[in-house]
């Protein structure tokens, strides 16, 4: 469950091109002019029409960053780059305000290998992702409720 009250929240992202799409002139065919809408246009037939999908977030992080003294990614200016911490904003802190109030949550991350599942979960030191900042975040809440009537279990099964 998130604010909005749905019960699944569906988020897509786009990352930079790597050095292999780089190398081979990769055509970017991916636009996310609002924030929640995708379209995809197929490079083979330059006349027809994008296709269009609508999603509670749509992430643009293919270009339109700079990086930070401590090596974060951010949005540039007038950019729309989502960084990590808005996609924790997003994403992560409704898990964890979920699983605070006493509801079983779970957060997964599907596409096809380098697409970046795992720099959105796990993220690098530099730029970490939604499991480090969420455990900050739990940790944090943590310290700051508890007394000497309140005692908290956090268990990881691996
Ligand atoms: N939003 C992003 N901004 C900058 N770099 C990114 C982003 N997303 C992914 N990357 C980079 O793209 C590369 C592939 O990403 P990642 O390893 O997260 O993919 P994956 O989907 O977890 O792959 P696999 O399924 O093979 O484990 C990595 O070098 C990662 O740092």
């Amino acid at each position: 469950m998130s604010d909005s009250g749905e019960t699944v929240v569906v988020a897509v992202r786009v990352r930079p091109f790597n050095d292999r799409e780089k190398e081979r002139n990769a055509q970017l065919i991916v636009n996310m002019p609002d924030g929640k809408s995708t379209s995809i246009s197929d490079p083979n037939a330059p006349n027809e029409e994008p296709k269009w999908f609508t999603f509670d977030y749509s992430y643009w992080s293919h270009d339109g960053y700079k990086e930070e003294k401590n090596g974060y990614l951010t949005a540039a200016s007038h950019s729309n780059y989502a960084d990590q911490k808005q996609v924790f904003e997003n994403l992560g802190k409704g898990v964890l305000d979920n699983a605070w109030n006493g509801y079983n949550c779970s957060l997964f991350a599907y596409g096809q290998t380098g697409s970046g599942k795992s720099y959105s979960i796990v993220g690098t030191k530099k730029n970490k992702g939604i499991i480090p900042l969420v455990c900050e975040e739990l940790f944090n809440r943590i310290e700051s409720t508890k007394s000497k009537d309140v005692e908290f279990q956090v268990i990881i099964i691996l």
